[in-house]
């Protein structure tokens, strides 16, 4: 199992147990700062499970999990508010509000989570969608005058907005075709580029779409039945001896 002095997220020990089912099974694992690590795992393997255990939505049934050195566990329900400022998210249909513009979905964590003046807010705005690709005829079309790419973009210029420094992607690309896939790989591998020179950013990519993320990950980690059978640097993993893992590298 690969160990890091510093790790972004430290996973230690954690079980999960939903009325008789044990989701997450004493699960340890660490993610490199500044990292791209991919969690791939079969549907139902825990992956969602894992993710909402890092951001704190849920609590395990024991163990602890600690981001940027900080037990979870430790804080109370305003301060985990507050420490969520450290994440950014995209989800896999960006989740945008559809009554909002890409300027105003863009423009919202900026309003409701900092002392910005509007006039501070509308250039970071703009700053931001157009270090995605977002042209500015297109800042004030809704979600619906966009193609599937292009909402992706505009996430993950909201995702950016206060620039987390934990970047979580569920299924970024599943369901998209070849060519968005690989614009919003290399957004990935962009964003992560751009934040390491500057400033601290660490991807965690959750996926099935094992094609879509062995090309940009650092690391590769391997959930099955609640557990890592498989943590690997990616060039390692794609030699991984595990039944299961050549099963999954097949499809
Ligand atoms: N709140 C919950 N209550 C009860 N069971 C749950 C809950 N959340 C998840 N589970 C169960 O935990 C198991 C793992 O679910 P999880 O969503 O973490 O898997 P996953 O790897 O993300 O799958 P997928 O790729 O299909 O999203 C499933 O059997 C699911 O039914």
């Amino acid at each position: 199992m690969l160990t890091f002095d510093d790790p972004a997220i430290s996973v230690k020990n954690v079980t999960k147990i939903f009325g008789e089912q044990k989701v997450l099974d004493g699960l340890s694992f660490d993610i490199e700062k500044n990292s791209i690590t991919t969690i791939l795992g079969f549907s139902g393997a825990g992956k969602s499970t894992l993710i909402k255990h890092i951001l704190g939505i849920m609590s395990p049934t024991s163990g602890s999990v600690e981001v940027l050195g900080t037990d979870l566990k430790s804080l109370d329900q305003m301060e985990l508010r507050e420490f969520r400022r450290n994440y950014g998210m995209l989800f896999q249909y960006a989740a945008l509000f559809d009554s909002f513009t890409a300027r105003e979905n863009v423009a919202f964590p900026l309003r409701e989570f900092t002392p910005l003046k509007e006039a501070e807010i509308m250039s970071t705005v703009k700053d931001l969608l157009l270090s995605v690709g977002i042209k500015e005829e297109s800042f004030d079309r809704l979600p619906s005058e966009l193609s599937g790419g292009m909402r992706k973009r505009v996430g993950l210029a909201r995702a950016l907005a206060l620039s987390p420094k934990i970047m979580l992607y569920d299924e970024p690309t599943t369901g998209l075709d070849p060519i968005t896939t690989k614009m919003v790989n290399n957004l990935i591998v962009e964003t992560s580029k751009d934040k390491r020179n500057d400033r601290e950013m660490t991807s965690v990519i959750i996926s099935h779409d094992i094609k879509a993320t062995l090309e940009i990950s650092d690391y590769v980690a391997f959930l099955d039945r609640g557990k890592i059978i498989e943590y690997l640097p990616v060039e390692e993993f794609k030699k991984s001896d595990k039944e299961v893992v050549q099963e999954f590298l097949r499809l």
